[in-house]
This record gives structure tokens, C-alpha cells and sequence, in this order.
């Protein structure tokens, strides 16, 4: 790591009432006294300060709040400047502390000085950049829980049984010329089946929840004219999409966002599927299959209206295939029916009056998503780190039968190696690099 001081927008790029300039590193305490002309400034204290640029202009009336190291969000010496928001200011401020010696800073490089100068932990970074952009309030409540290290506690608790494990294995190996008794190896493996289970319960809790943190995609489908627009248009509140009696009038697919409940979801109103002869309607149906695939849930519809026809069908057999959370519709309940199907629909609708049905069963779907289980992981990263734990400890058994100590305890310092690079790994700039790349400007 470099010594430079880095300086970013901390607040989003926009009109506002304020912005927050931020400052990391040695030199942050001097451009703060340069651009404000001051002497001094006391840690952890609001002052308040005129700035000026390099040519002794005034730029704003400011904010300036100095900490000093290592009691900061860096652990660095950081200048929070408070400027009058908008699109001039905070950049003219901006510019004078790149005058006055700072540089640009990376996406993500202050949460990653903060992670090299030990203020946090990589679970911990991670949810700093997650809440920032969270879908749910649910999703924002594990997350500012994870923030304050309740992921890294879970993760520091296996890897530490699994090294006390290892320890077992590292004595025999190191001290005695026998086997490990045979009572202790039982021990060992029911300690290990008990890590796995919990693992794996933790791994199947956080896929189940990925559209809680992600936030839902739902997917509007049928056949032509069925209704799907009024539907989207209905959730949206306004007009969004253009609804006519002509079949076909979508040819695209829609997507908007919404607010329902405490989530905020996708919505993705698509084209009609039928059998097209119609090229660009072909496009729009293969769309629409893509639009299902990418979807947590399919809202499917159907026209109360008229009989079930070929279409139909073929749109229930789509739907019999797919292992998504589905909510069937009977729409245009207002006009006489003529629909007959073998299966119960989950609402009845009139698309163009009231969608305040749809609207609870979405609810009651991403709310259900929200399982008791109090640990999540929330990348794919972490995913990954724990499937590959798994699989150590998996491999970890036969040795273990066959008291091959070195091979048993391999595959558990692979294991540990595994859990540990969830919040501090060993080694491996490049996984650094990428993780806080993908962090907020500023953050
Ligand atoms: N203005 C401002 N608001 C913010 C942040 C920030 O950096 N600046 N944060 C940034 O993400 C979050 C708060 N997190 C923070 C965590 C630690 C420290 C910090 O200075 N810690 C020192 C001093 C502790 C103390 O004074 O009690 C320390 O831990 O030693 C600051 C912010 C959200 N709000
Ligand atoms: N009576 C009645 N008419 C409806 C209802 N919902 C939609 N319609 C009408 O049905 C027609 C088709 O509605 P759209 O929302 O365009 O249907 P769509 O499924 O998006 O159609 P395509 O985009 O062409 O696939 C329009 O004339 C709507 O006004 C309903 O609940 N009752
Ligand atoms: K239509
Ligand atoms: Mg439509």
C-alpha cells in the first residue's frame, strides 16, 4: 500500500442540501489547514471554516471535522470538509485538495486502508458496501449487523473449532509413534459432521434468501392480451406501459422498479408468448422466456373471458417446468367466464381496477423468504469460501479412517485457509483488488 492522502465525494453525486468531502492519509490534517487558512484543529471536534482555493478565493462556508489517527473510520489521520451540496462546490473543494498534495481516491480505497490498518475485517467491508445499495429493510437490518461483526464472530468460530481439531491431529503427528485411539477419532468425525451440518445450513439459508438481499425479480407472462401491462401498470401506480385490445401491443420487455412492502423489487412486464410468425415477435417471446429464467418469481395470467386454448396451454406446460415461486392469475373477473382450467388459480383479478390482491401475495412470498436463521452470507465470495470448506472437510474423513494424519490434516488447514479468507485471508492481493473495486467511489 501506498502513503498517499486520498481524497473523494463521500455523498452521492447530485443536488443536495450537503456534501462531504473526505480526506485519508498523513497529509489530510495539513490541506485541511491550507484550504481553511487555520492553525489548528481539535480530533473529533465540528468546525466551523471558510475555504478557499489555491488562488485564495473563497469556495464555501464549511464544516470540518478532523480525527486523528488511529481513531478513525482508516485508522489513518481523515478531514471530513461539510460543503453546501450541489454539482460546483464539492468538486471545487475536491480540486483544492488535489492542489494541495492529495490524490483521487480508488473505489473502495478508504474501506480498504481501514481493512490493512485492521478497523475491519473483509465480512465487515462487505456489508459496508452492501447496505449501502440494500433492497429490503430486512436485508439492511442483517447487513448493519454484519457491519458490527456478528458474520465475522460466526466465521471465527468454526475456523477456530476446526483448528482445534487440527490440533489433535498436529500432536500425534509431532509426538507419538502410534495411532490416534480409536475413541478420539470418533470424536473427531461427530465434531466434524456437526460442523458440516451447520455449513450447510447456513449455505442453504443464504440461497434462499439471495432475493431478499439482491432484491426480487418478478416476471409478468401469458399470452397476448391477457392483461399483463394493466397488471404491471396497476403495481406501478401510473401508466407506464401502453395497454390495448390489439394482441401483441408489447413488444419488448419492461422493467421497472418498485417498492412494495418493505422490498424493493424488479418488475418485468414482457411480451405476449404464442407461436409467432412474426420475427420481432419471436424476439420478444424469447424474451420473455429469458425474462422468467432471470426471475424469483413468475406472476403467470390468464383471461377469465375466454376458453383455454392451445396458447394457454403451452404457457402451462412452460410453467410446470420451472421450479421458480409462481402466483397464477385469473384476470378480467369483471366479464363472464369462459376460462376453465384444472388448477386453482392463487387470486382472481380485474387487472384495470384493483391489484391490491397481487400485491399482498408478493408480499407474503418475500416476507416467507426471510427464515429464522440468524447467519448470511452475503456474496458470492463467502459462498464460495464455505462450499470449499465443505468440500476439505468432506475429503478430510478417509484419512482420518485410514490414519493418514498429514493427509487429515491437509485438508483441514485447507479448510481453515478456506474460512478464513472470508474475513482475513492469508494472502492473495489479486481477490483484494477485485472485492473493494467493486466498492462505491468514495467509499
Ligand atoms: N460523517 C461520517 N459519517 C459516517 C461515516 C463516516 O466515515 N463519516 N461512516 C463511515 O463508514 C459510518 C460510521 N462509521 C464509522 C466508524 C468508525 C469511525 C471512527 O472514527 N472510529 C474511531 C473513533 C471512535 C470514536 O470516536 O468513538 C475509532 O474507532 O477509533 C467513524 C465512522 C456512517 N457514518
Ligand atoms: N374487462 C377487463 N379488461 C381488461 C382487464 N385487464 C386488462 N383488460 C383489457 O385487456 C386488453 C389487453 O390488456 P393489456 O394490458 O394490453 O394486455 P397484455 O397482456 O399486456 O397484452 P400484450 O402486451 O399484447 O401481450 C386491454 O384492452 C385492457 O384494457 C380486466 O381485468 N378486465
Ligand atoms: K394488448
Ligand atoms: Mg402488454
Amino acid at each position: 500500500m501506498d502513503n498517499d492522502t486520498i481524497v473523494a465525494i463521500a455523498t452521492a453525486n447530485g443536488i443536495g442540501s450537503i456534501a462531504i468531502i473526505r480526506l485519508s492519509g498523513e497529509k489530510a490534517l495539513s490541506i485541511a489547514k491550507t484550504l481553511s487558512k487555520k492553525d489548528n484543529f481539535s480530533p473529533r471536534y465540528a468546525t466551523l471554516t471558510n475555504v478557499y482555493d489555491k488562488n485564495n478565493e473563497l469556495i464555501d462556508e464549511t464544516i470540518i471535522i478532523y480525527f486523528k489517527n488511529p481513531h478513525s473510520f482508516t485508522g489513518e489521520d481523515v478531514v471530513e470538509i461539510q460543503c453546501h451540496g450541489g454539482y460546483i462546490v464539492a468538486q471545487s473543494i475536491l480540486q483544492s485538495c488535489l492542489d494541495a498534495g492529495a490524490r483521487v481516491a480508488n473505489a473502495g480505497e478508504f474501506s480498504k486502508r481501514a481493512f490493512f490498518n485492521g478497523r475491519i475485517d473483509l465480512s465487515e467491508a462487505e456489508a459496508i458496501s452492501q447496505l449501502i445499495e440494500a433492497k429490503s429493510e430486512d436485508a439492511a437490518k442483517i447487513l448493519a449487523k454484519q457491519v458490527k461483526g456478528s458474520l465475522k464472530e460466526f466465521i471465527e468460530s468454526v475456523r477456530d473449532e476446526i483448528i482445534h481439531i487440527l490440533a489433535y491431529s498436529e500432536v500425534s503427528i509431532d509426538y507419538a509413534e502410534e495411532d490416534l485411539p480409536e475413541d478420539l477419532v470418533e470424536q473427531i468425525k461427530a465434531k466434524l459432521e456437526a460442523l458440516k451440518k451447520q455449513l450447510e445450513r447456513t449455505l442453504q439459508a443464504s440461497k434462499s434468501r439471495a432475493g431478499l438481499m439482491q432484491g426480487f425479480r418478478v416476471a409478468i407472462v401469458g399470452k397476448p392480451n391477457v392483461g399483463k401491462s394493466s397488471l404491471l401498470n396497476g403495481l406501478l401506480n401510473y401508466n407506464r406501459a401502453i395497454v390495448s385490445d390489439i394482441a401483441g401491443t408489447t413488444r419488448d420487455t419492461i422493467e421497472e422498479q418498485v417498492k412494495i412492502g418493505t422490498h424493493l423489487i424488479r418488475i418485468v412486464d414482457t411480451a405476449g408468448i404464442r407461436d409467432a410468425s412474426d420475427e420481432i415477435e419471436k424476439i420478444g417471446i424469447q424474451r420473455s422466456l429469458e425474462a422468467i429464467e432471470q426471475s424469483d418469481i413468475v406472476v403467470s395470467v390468464f383471461d377469465n373471458s375466454r376458453e383455454l386454448d392451445e396458447e394457454d396451454k403451452q404457457i402451462i406446460s412452460l410453467l410446470e417446468e420451472t421450479q421458480k415461486q409462481q402466483i397464477r392469475i385469473k384476470n378480467k373477473i369483471d366479464l363472464e367466464t369462459k376460462l376453465n382450467v384444472a388448477f386453482d388459480f392463487d387470486i382472481e383479478l380485474n387487472s384495470k381496477d384493483d391489484v391490491t390482491p397481487l400485491i399482498k401475495k408478493l408480499e407474503a412470498i418475500m416476507d416467507r423468504s426471510n427464515s429464522s436463521e440468524e447467519i448470511m452470507l452475503i456474496s458470492q465470495r463467502q459462498i464460495s469460501a464455505v462450499e470449499e470448506t465443505m468440500e476439505n472437510i468432506d475429503e478430510a474423513f478417509y484419512p482420518l479412517e485410514d490414519q493418514e494424519l498429514e493427509i487429515f490434516s491437509f485438508h483441514l488447514n485447507e479448510a481453515v485457509k478456506a474460512m478464513a479468507s472470508i474475513t482475513r485471508p492469508f494472502e492473495n492481493d489479486e481477490m483484494l483488488d477485485k472485492m473493494f473495486g467493486s466498492f462505491c467511489l468514495g467509499k
